[in-house]
């Protein structure tokens, strides 16, 4: 069985490595949605694989980092882009949530990042 889990936050960020005339170049920020899936079986005497508030609980101080920050300031975001976002957000998550299986970064709508530990 997967569950999900969806987050938001609001940030600012720049791209570093891209061309100076690249739009992303400049700075600029985003609403972020993170999605954070897990897998396992349904415990039956809960009916969850996990409690939602344990996510939350796992995730909360990282979003804290997050949210109405510039990411580029972030130790270990100095080139925040989706993808280094879903491997940052799985390499702190991941350890007090086992079960996790997949982060998605939404950097908008139509454009994410998904990481499942490779
Ligand atoms: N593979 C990636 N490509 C790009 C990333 C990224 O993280 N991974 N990031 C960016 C920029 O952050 C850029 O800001 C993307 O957002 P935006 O320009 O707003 O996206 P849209 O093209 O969808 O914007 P519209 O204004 O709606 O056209 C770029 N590439
Ligand atoms: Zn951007």
């Amino acid at each position: 069985m997967k569950i999900t889990q969806a987050f938001h936050f609001e940030a600012a960020h720049r791209l570093p490595n891209v061309p100076p005339t690249h739009r992303c170049h400049r700075m600029h920020g985003h609403s972020y949605r993170v999605e954070l899936t897990l897998e396992g079986p349904v415990d039956p005497a809960t009916g969850f694989v996990v409690d939602f508030f344990d996510v939350e609980a796992a995730f909360d101080p990282l979003l804290k980092r997050l949210d109405h920050f510039c990411l580029n300031d972030v130790e270990g975001l100095e080139n925040p882009t989706a993808e280094n976002i879903a491997v940052w957000i799985w390499e702190r998550t991941r350890p007090a949530l086992p079960q996790l299986e997949t982060v998605k970064v939404f950097e908008t709508p139509h454009c994410w990042a998904e990481f499942s530990g490779a």
